[in-house]
């Protein structure tokens, strides 16, 4: 089978798209197996995940996740943000709604963060704090800044946007310690407290409206950034009285920075997160799914997009640099 491919990242948190807009492709099964195969950087593509944009009955589109192990996420933030993109120009409109697992979200160009960098919003929704919802096994309804004994004496706010979500605000001691990766490996190997697993943060407050954040992805590991992390950890930050609600939050990450606002409506919140889409590489390769096996027919890297995001780069890790 030939296939056409998109490399595209928010914030570094590289992606491929595959688009089976026409007509579905591949069953559930193979778009696991084609997940485990192309995203492995030594001998696939190289990616964190893999984006399948497909036709949507009642919105312009539907997105389904696989990480690079081959699980399926309900939700990416930095990942909708380049789905946005792709279906925006493909249907030649400014904003559209995409169906994900969980929730029909909005999405819309916006104007540039830096220099001529396509930036896009996308509305990250639902959240919820109910242990239930991640799943966290504790015997309490909810987890704000607290300790789990079992784990660590970091404080830590649980949160589903839908996916799940452990952020701890931390010193940046404990941000260059080897504490976070020895943390998320356990939580993320068959453990009784989440048998999901979980993406897990550690923040960073720089100032009033900047945040650092880095973020180990369940089903990833380490990655440059995760979108939905960092929403979730601007609405962490608000709750906790370190940011405010409805202000933009500067998020920096390893990969770059984005924006993001925390809503609160009564008692529900939903996020917006603005930040680059960002296209690198085209790709059409032939693949023997049954061999899985795959090589290169064609390979176009898009120098422009890829100098256009250098500056954001530059300007994150000048900022890291004075005050981390
Ligand atoms: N990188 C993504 C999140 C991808 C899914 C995550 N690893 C999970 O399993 O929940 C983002 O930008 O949000």
């Amino acid at each position: 089978m030939i296939l056409e491919i998109l490399k595209c990242h928010g914030s570094n948190n590289d992606f491929l798209i595959i688009d089976e807009m026409t007509k579905p492709l591949f069953t559930e099964q193979l778009r696991s197996e084609i997940a485990l195969l192309l995203c492995n950087r030594e001998n696939g593509v190289g990616a964190d995940g893999i984006l399948f944009v497909l036709g949507s009955e009642n919105f312009d589109a539907k997105m389904r996740v696989f990480n690079a192990d081959g699980s399926e996420a309900s939700m990416c933030g930095n990942g909708l943000r380049c789905v946005a993109r792709y279906v925006c120009e493909k249907l030649s409109i400014q904003s559209a709604v995409v169906e994900t697992m969980k929730a029909n979200l909005v999405v819309n160009e916006r104007e540039s963060i830096l220099g001529e960098i396509p930036t896009y919003q996308v509305e990250i929704s639902p959240v919820s704090f109910e242990l239930n919802d991640l799943p966290l096994t504790l015997n309490q309804q909810t987890l704000i800044d607290e300790p789990i004994q079992e784990l660590s004496e970091i404080k830590f706010t649980a949160v589903a946007v839908p996916n799940p979500h452990l952020i701890g605000i931390v010193t940046k001691d404990q941000i260059q310690s080897n504490v976070q990766k020895e943390l998320s490996e356990k939580v993320n190997s068959p453990n009784k407290l989440f048998p999901d697993g979980v993406n897990v943060s550690f923040v960073k407050p720089l100032q009033k409206g900047s945040i650092f954040v880095r973020t180990f992805e369940r089903g990833v590991g380490f990655t440059n950034a995760c979108g939905t992390a960092m929403s979730a950890s601007t609405l962490v930050s608000c709750l906790l009285g370190l940011n405010e609600f409805e202000q933009p939050v500067d998020v920096y990450n390893p990969g770059g920075k984005v924006r993001c606002v925390a809503h609160k409506v009564d008692n529900s919140f939903k996020i917006d997160l603005i930040g680059n889409a960002t296209f690198t590489h085209r790709f059409q390769i032939e693949i023997q799914l049954e061999q899985q096996v795959f090589s290169y027919l064609k390979k176009e890297e898009i120098t422009k997009e890829i100098s256009q995001y250098k500056s954001l780069e530059e300007h994150s890790k000048q900022v890291l640099n004075e005050w981390m």
